[in-house]
């Protein structure tokens, strides 16, 4: 639904450049809920702003519903444009108009006849949960019931697509969790596909089907989030699943064990003790649910060396897990080992 192709920005001020994407691929499918994440400065606003052209990319393509829309200028751009909505950090909204007004202005620039567009706003702010503050200032609005109206909003051109850059950075937790419900109530409603960006890995965690992580202009992991979980060495999967925990003795290896959807409820720990007589310590553990799936993952110590441990851990693979040793290269010789 939203794909870029080697995009890259280039900022000139002052006699200086920043790249700020440094050919960023990205593919979000119809109807996801895809979460780009990464440091202050990493690019992500720049990217977000990119897909609505609200920023000109310097070189690569930007294609929405299958319309290159870096091909597009003047009217065909703003027509384009009503069909990718946007939410804001801080909402945005117009403090002289009421709520309605604030709803209705994009589409009075998309031309709506004044009953009609009443009308529809209405409906909006109903779909929102706002309808009894149609009439109210935003000034006499909570945050959250400012990102309400800033998403009625949002939707007024009945986009495919909805852009939001860090719409639950300035709201507090419950709050955050009530806009995240909402976007995913609308992802699911009108198959809205929605591509947000966030600092937040709870927002990821709540919400995301598929995430990326950008770092220096550059998304350097992207998937959805279970094969994120399954991919050895993953760094969003271990900010998404922390599991600390140290090794009690050098002679001794560590695993981290990851527990996705069925594998979740297997009693694997015990059984490896009991097949291979190995007394496990359990150094860490998390249980969580991730874009709606249970997982689970486990820092695990084994006495002996890795050299030691092969069949065991060859064991827990071939149960389907995601097993990370700490420290090692050897993961592809365990797989062979136990074939
Ligand atoms: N208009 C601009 N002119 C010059 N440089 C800019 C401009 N906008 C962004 N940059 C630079 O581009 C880089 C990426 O910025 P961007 O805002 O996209 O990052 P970000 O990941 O969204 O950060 P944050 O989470 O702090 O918003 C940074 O080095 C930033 O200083």
């Amino acid at each position: 639904m939203i794909t870029t192709t080697d995009l890259r920005k280039v900022y000139r001020s002052r006699g200086r450049e920043v790249t700020a994407l440094d050919g960023v691929d990205l593919r979000v499918r119809e109807g996801e809920v895809y979460g780009v994440v990464g440091r202050s400065g990493a690019g992500k606003s720049t990217l977000i702003r990119c897909v609505n052209l609200l920023e000109r990319p310097t070189s690569g393509t930007v294609t929405v519903d299958g319309q290159d829309i870096t091909r597009l200028a003047g009217r065909d751009l703003r027509r384009a444009r009503t069909r990718i909505g946007m939410v804001f950090q801080h909402f945005n909204l117009l403090t002289s108009r009421t709520v309605r007004a604030n709803v209705e202005l994009p589409l009075e620039i998309l031309g709506l006849a004044g009953r009609e567009r009443t009308r529809k706003a209405l409906d909006l702010l109903d779909l929102v949960g706002l309808a009894d503050k149609a009439n109210a200032y935003p000034a006499q609005l909570s945050g959250g019931q400012k990102q309400r109206v800033g998403i009625a909003r949002a939707l007024a051109g009945d986009p495919k697509v909805l852009l939001s850059d860090e719409a639950t950075s300035a709201l507090d937790p419950e709050t955050t969790r009530s806009i995240l419900a909402l976007l995913r109530d609308l992802n699911r409603r009108l198959g809205l596909t929605v591509l947000l960006i966030t600092h937040e890995m709870d927002v990821v965690k709540a919400v995301c089907d598929s995430a990326a992580l950008m770092k220096g202009g550059r998304v350097t992991e992207s998937g959805t989030v279970a094969e994120l979980l399954a991919t050895p060495g993953s760094e969003l999967a271990r900010e998404l699943f922390p599991v600390g925990g140290d090794a009690s003795t050098p002679d001794s290896t560590v695993v981290d064990v990851t527990f996705l959807g069925e594998t979740a409820a297997q009693p694997v720990i015990s059984q490896l003790a009991r097949t291979y007589n190995v007394d496990v310590s359990i150094l860490g553990a998390a249980m969580d649910t991730v874009a709606g799936k249970q997982v689970g993952r486990m820092r695990i110590e084994l006495p002996g060396r890795f050299e030691e441990n092969v069949v065991p851990i060859g064991f827990l693979r071939e149960r389907g897990l995601q097993v990370e040793v700490a420290g090692e290269e050897q993961a592809a010789p365990v797989v062979e080992a136990v074939r």
